[in-house]
């Protein structure tokens, strides 16, 4: 399991390199290899939240896990509907706080201010060298919703602010720095900044995230009879996936009528955020869960 994420990584850096080298400009190549990312792991790894949850689910705790999913999705979106500029401000903060849970998985496992800062300041690292690296795009994207034109002057003070924020926490946290975590913190994010915003974006959320999101999801489901070969892990994971995909392709499909291109990729962002919204809080508590155990233990 810890070589399949290895590798995929592996991918991940090679695919940056190959962009940034070639200069290549194909938002066509871009956009396959972003939702070939997104249908095969992106969108999946959020879709068996309610086993994580409770592996031994009844029908009863399934109604109970249903209203309560899907009551946050509604509640967030009515946010996105009356104050998008908040929405948006939640959608970053909780977004980097989940990413940067990812890479501390199994080292940390109490639920204090010190790891929290650390995880917000390693996510919003990254979130920020994706966003400043192209940076006209996120702004033409976010354009509908605020101007953010004037950071642009600052952006190499906030990725050194994360940065400083990410050593300071992992000092006080007594988290120990691994080999890996020079590499992602030299490496990674030149590489991230330097290519195209769907690529770096898929490349962090796919390989960075999801992955590894995954994989600690199939090794703790695997222990169960019900989902112990990964035939039976993938069975489960596409019944949900394959509502949200058909969800997020209708609403985006009658967008295209009235829409512009910045509003549509706007759009499908705020499809991912509500969907990703209650995600974020069950990953939280799964994370917890299993942060004694070894992730690569199966
Ligand atoms: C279970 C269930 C389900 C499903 C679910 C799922 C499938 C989930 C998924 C989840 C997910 C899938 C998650 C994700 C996450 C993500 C994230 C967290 C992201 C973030 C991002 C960001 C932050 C961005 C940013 C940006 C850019 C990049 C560009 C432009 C601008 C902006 C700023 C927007 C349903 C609903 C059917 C039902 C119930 C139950």
């Amino acid at each position: 399991m810890k070589n399949a994420e290895f590798y995929s990584k592996i991918l991940g850096l090679a695919l940056c390199l190959f962009f940034i080298l070639t200069g290549i400009n194909s938002p066509m190549t871009e956009f396959i290899i972003f939702g070939g990312i997104l249908l095969s792991i992106g969108i999946p790894h959020g879709a068996i939240d309610h086993l994580t949850s409770d592996p031994k689910l009844s029908k009863k705790s399934f109604s109970k896990f249903l209203s309560i999913y899907l009551s946050l999705i509604v509640v967030y979106s009515g946010i996105w509907y009356l104050f998008p500029l908040f929405a948006l401000v939640i959608f970053l903060l909780f977004s980097a706080y989940h990413f940067g849970q990812t890479h501390y998985l199994q080292q940390t496992d109490t639920a204090t201010w010190k790891e929290f800062l650390l995880y917000l300041s390693k996510g919003s690292f990254f979130l920020s060298v994706i966003l400043f690296g192209s940076f006209e795009e996120t702004q033409f994207i976010l354009s509908s919703i605020v101007s953010i034109g004037f950071l642009e002057n600052f952006q190499f003070h906030i990725i050194l602010f994360f940065l400083l924020a990410i050593l300071f926490s992992q000092f006080l946290g007594h988290v120990s720095f691994k080999k890996s975590d020079i590499l992602e913190l030299t490496l990674l994010p030149i590489l991230l900044y330097y290519s195209p915003l769907f690529i770096s974006f898929a490349v962090y959320f796919g390989f960075w995230h999801s992955l590894p999101s995954m994989i600690s999801e199939y090794t703790y489901l695997s222990k169960f009879p019900a989902y112990s070969s990964l035939k039976k892990f993938i069975a489960q994971l596409l019944p949900f996936s394959l509502i949200s995909v058909v969800g997020i392709v209708l609403i985006l499909f009658f967008g295209l009528r009235s829409l512009e291109v910045a509003e549509l990729t706007l759009l499908f962002f705020i499809m991912i955020s509500v969907i990703s919204f209650p995600h974020i809080i069950y990953m939280d508590r799964f994370f917890r869960k299993i942060s004694k155990t070894d992730p690569y233990s199966a």
